[in-house]
């Protein structure tokens, strides 16, 4: 998988040299570039914002500088995402979706957002997702990006050490994870429920299954369907 990034801040990526395992990249798994959005700004100040039409607070990132970068770097087979607080939420099945794609790009919005032509023009080329991380706003899209990479990347095949776990995690039924415990049994006179300690597998299950389901009753009604009984 080809992903590129395009931003004003290009060094916000640096962490991925971290996390994205050199083994990664080395088996050629992922292949990932930062971009600097002001190399496509050509005037003598690489402008890259201007005030909004219509009036109103803040700055509006400029169409020209994002359509050069995009026609640059886009294959025809990109999936353009737009993290934004007004994009569709971000799930499991999304992470699942995009780590079967050949190129992501994401295009990463500072000040109050992108010109909506950008977006208009690049979804007549390629496939475009403006995805959300949540309801809150954050100065810049590099932040969502960074976690939207990450959950795609570690279900790409042969990313991950084990893939069992891939299966057993949260969201991937629809339920949140149960507690985990490790050594010591007993730590500052709390202990780890006997359940696990018994070594009966089925009643390890049932109760991580009812544990699972507690949680998301409790923590997330709006997940709580029947599929997860
Ligand atoms: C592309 O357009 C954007 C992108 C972002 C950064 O992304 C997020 O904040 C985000 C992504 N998932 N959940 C939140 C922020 C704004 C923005 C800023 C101030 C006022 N209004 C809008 C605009």
């Amino acid at each position: 998988m080809r992903i590129d990034a395009i931003s004003i801040f290009p060094d916000y990526f640096a962490p991925l040299d971290l996390s994205l395992p050199g083994k990664a990249r080395r088996a050629g798994l992922v292949d990932f570039t930062a971009h600097d959005l002001r190399g496509w700004a050509t005037d003598r100040h690489r402008t890259v914002d201007d005030t909004p039409y219509g009036g109103g607070a803040g700055m509006v990132m400029k169409p020209e500088p994002w359509g050069e970068a995009l026609d640059a770097v886009c294959t025809d087979a990109a999936v353009l995402i737009v993290p934004t607080p007004s994009g569709a939420p971000f799930t499991h099945a999304d992470a699942v979706d995009l780590s079967g794609a050949e190129h992501l790009v994401f295009a990463c919005g500072r000040y109050e957002g992108i010109d909506q032509r950008v977006i208009d023009h690049a979804a007549t080329r390629w496939q475009v997702r403006e995805i959300s991380l949540g309801d809150f706003v954050v100065n810049g899209g590099e932040v969502a990006a960074l976690a939207i990479i990450e959950a795609v990347v570690r279900l790409i095949p042969g990313f991950m050490g084990n893939p069992e776990s891939l299966a057993e995690e949260s969201h991937a039924d629809g339920l949140l994870e149960y507690p985990v415990y490790t050594k010591p049994a007993h730590w500052r006179d709390l202990d780890v429920p006997e359940v696990l300690l018994s070594g009966d597998h089925g009643r390890i299950a049932a109760w991580r299954r009812e544990q699972s389901r507690a949680r998301t009753r409790q923590r997330r009604p709006d997940l709580t369907h029947d599929a997860g009984e």
